[in-house]
């Protein structure tokens, strides 16, 4: 079991591409805040390449391939499209994600335990091409045991609901919950991440709970960014996280 105070920041860079798509311009480039992010302290660049192509863009993941230098996480559906893009970029990480057209954004994890043939599928496919396969998925015990049992190395636990929690007890139920999440996951042998929703002032609670390998964060880097510029944004974040690990 992992339990060591070593904790990464993955920094999703698909709003920065959300403001180039708004005006169809070619700025601002995904790929400079990623080689920025790499600057500045992220151990690794996540992107999610959404059916409806609302951010990130396949142009954009083919020149990331070639010009990072940490790695990719690659965000997709299970879709055969996905699919097959994946198996020719062959990222270092591929996180399979729930995805439907008109969410705002991810809402829930994938329900792995309602389709465990299916993504056990995904998962033995997309090994082969030597990626790491993590499913985002909520602190569910059902959903974590099933992750074992279709092979995945990895999840990411879904902390949007903790994001989105309003009052104290609904922060510290949600937080439990997270807490309760990633010592499942250390006991059935999992790599456990964790992202979406964080931001400067709620990811400090999660960047102190041992075992957890990474968070992925973007949306409140990319907002950041605005005002301090994105190596700025992500040194704060990446300083953040560690002096909360350390505890
Ligand atoms: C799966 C996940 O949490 C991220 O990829 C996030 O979804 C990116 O932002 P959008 O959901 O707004 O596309
Ligand atoms: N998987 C979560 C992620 O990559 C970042 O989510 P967010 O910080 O943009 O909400």
């Amino acid at each position: 079991m992992t339990t060591s105070n070593r904790i990464l920041l993955g920094v999703n860079i698909d709003h920065v591409a959300t403001l180039r798509q708004a005006r169809g311009t070619r700025y601002p480039d995904p790929v400079k805040a990623a080689l920025d992010a790499e600057e500045a302290g992220a151990d690794g660049i996540t992107v999610h390449l959404r059916e409806d192509r609302r951010h990130i863009q396949e142009r954009d993941v083919l020149v990331l391939k070639d010009v990072l230098q940490t790695r990719m996480n690659f965000e997709m559906g299970i879709t055969e499209e996905m699919m097959a893009f994946a198996e020719r970029i062959r990222p270092a990480h591929i996180c399979l994600v729930p995805e439907t057209r008109q969410e705002l954004t991810t809402e829930g994890g994938l329900d792995v335990a309602g389709q465990e043939a299916r993504i056990k599928a995904a998962v033995e496919r997309l090994s082969q091409i030597g990626s790491e396969v993590s499913l985002f998925i909520d602190a569910d015990e059902r959903q974590i045991e099933a992750s074992h049992r279709v092979g995945a190395p990895a999840i990411e636990l879904h902390t949007g609901r903790y994001a989105d929690a309003t009052t104290p007890s609904e922060v510290a139920d949600e937080l439990q919950r997270i807490i309760d999440g990633v010592a499942c996951g250390l006991r059935e042998g999992l790599i456990v991440n964790a992202g979406h929703g964080l931001h400067y002032h709620n990811v400090e609670a999660v960047a102190a709970i041992k075992g957890i390998n990474e968070l992925n964060i973007g949306h409140a880097l990319v907002a950041h960014a605005l005002f301090v510029g994105f190596k700025g944004a992500v040194a704060e974040m990446k300083a953040l996280i560690l002096a909360a690990a350390k505890h």
